[in-house]
């Protein structure tokens, strides 16, 4: 069995990111720049005002003096003249330093009147000017490729006179959920049966690590329709199946997609849950082959399939992050699967955080895994822990899921 290091480098490896597109500012929220964004002109422009007040000259402006108001700069309408000594140009914020200016008199520092302006609070050189290019210059990147836009870097692409930008495109990913005995949410359920949860799961998951799921309808457990079903999916970016990874004579994702095609890479890894992951490509299309049991599906999900979807959508090596906890509750000895385990999280009385697992583990129950905050790694092997001993942790909001 590989280890999950090794299966998550073997995935990562095997995929290139999708080819990209432009979209305007106003669709680029949270996706993924395709090249850096260089600013095309120098913000501020020239040296400008900070401030409502008076553009003077500093060696002028000092307490009692009388300056001779010579004209007036609103931002956006420069004065074309020079502020010589003794003189005062009326400057609002945002607009250019007039020539011979080299400070803001504030208005709460001046008393007017007709084209007098006195003087009440000595100002110093540079004082309330913002020098050009204090943001950026023209040229400079202000964005790399590879980074998921927020809303701050909307505004400064924006700021940067960009109004469109080149961004991955989002990569498509297929879902087949098998089994006869899934039903869907809503549907009659069959005796014996299950409603299908894992594709719904999936499909947000996808969402959340930026992709588009496309969910298939589920295929019975029968080669020549989980086939078919696959056959449809092959103008997906990736194509994620849930269930009949194993090694029942049901369990026929294998067996089914052979003929068509299907190279396996790896099947079973040193992981729990999750040991039937399956991996390879079907013709030109990559394939992670998901274990049926929900909790199983979404925590191969997390480990696996967020940071592939990352790696397609133009983000390499970005898996969960790992943090650091406290354990709330004594460890056992872990055995040679890697293990990760639904707990949730807690302050100690030292306002550490501290993640405790739940007591019952088992990869059929959805409902601890809604209720998890955070997965608590054990590596394989790992000796028993006492409470209050570190361990790594991956925190599930991290993710947005
Ligand atoms: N003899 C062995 N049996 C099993 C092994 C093994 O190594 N030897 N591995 C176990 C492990 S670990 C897992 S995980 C499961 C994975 O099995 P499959 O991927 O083949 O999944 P299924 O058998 O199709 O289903 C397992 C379980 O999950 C339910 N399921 C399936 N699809 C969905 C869905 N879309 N939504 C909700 N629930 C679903 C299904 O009804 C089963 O209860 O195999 C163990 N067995
Ligand atoms: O890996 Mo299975 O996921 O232990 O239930």
């Amino acid at each position: 069995m590989l280890s999950v290091e090794e299966a998550r480098a073997r995935i990562l490896g095997a995929l290139q990111p999708v080819g990209a597109e432009t979209v305007a500012l106003s669709e680029a929220w949270n996706r993924v720049l395709a090249a850096p964004v260089h600013a095309r002109l120098t913000q501020p422009p020239a040296d400008v005002s900070a401030m409502d007040g008076y553009a003077v000259r500093a060696a002028d402006a000092v307490e009692g003096a009388e300056l001779r108001l010579i004209g007036a700069a609103p931002a956006g309408h420069p004065f074309a003249g020079a502020v010589g000594a003794g003189e005062a140009v009326r400057i609002f914020t945002g607009a250019v330093v007039p020539a011979g200016a080299d400070a803001i008199l504030l208005q709460e520092d001046a008393r007017a009147s007709g084209d007098s302006v006195v003087v009440t609070e000595t100002v110093r050189t540079g004082r309330w000017i913002r020098r050009a290019g204090l943001d950026f210059r023209e040229g400079e990147e202000l964005l790399p490729a590879g980074r998921r836009l927020t809303a701050r870097d909307i505004g400064l692409a924006a700021a940067g006179n960009h109004p469109w930008l080149s961004v991955h495109r989002a990569p498509r990913i297929g879902i087949l959920a098998t089994g006869d005995e899934i039903s869907l949410p809503g549907d009659p359920v069959a005796p014996g049966g299950i409603v299908s949860s894992n594709a719904h799961a999936l499909a947000a998951l996808v969402r959340s690590a930026g992709g588009v799921p496309l969910v298939l309808p589920i295929a019975r457990d029968d080669v020549s329709a989980i086939a078919a079903a696959a056959r449809g999916a092959r103008g997906c970016d990736l194509l994620v199946t849930a269930g009949g990874a194993s090694v029942g004579e049901h369990d026929l994702v294998q067996r089914a997609l052979g003929p068509e095609g299907f190279a396996l890479d790896f099947w079973k890894i040193a992981m729990r849950p999750g040991k039937p992951l399956i991996w390879g490509r079907l013709g030109d299309t990559p394939l992670l082959g998901l274990p049926g049991n929900p909790v199983s599906s979404l925590v191969c999900g997390i480990v696996f399939l967020w940071p592939a979807i990352a790696a397609l959508g133009g983000r390499p090596d970005l898996a969960a992050p790992l943090r650091r906890a406290k354990l709330g509750a004594p460890l056992g000895e872990n055995d040679r699967r890697a293990d990760y385990l639904r707990a949730t999280l807690s302050m100690d009385a030292e306002g550490r955080r501290a993640v405790t697992p739940f007591e019952t583990q088992d990869s059929s129950m959805l409902k601890t895994m809604a209720r998890a905050e955070a997965l608590l790694l054990r590596a394989p092997h790992a000796p028993p822990l006492e409470a209050g001993s570190t361990v790594e942790i991956i925190i599930l909001a991290d993710l947005g899921l």
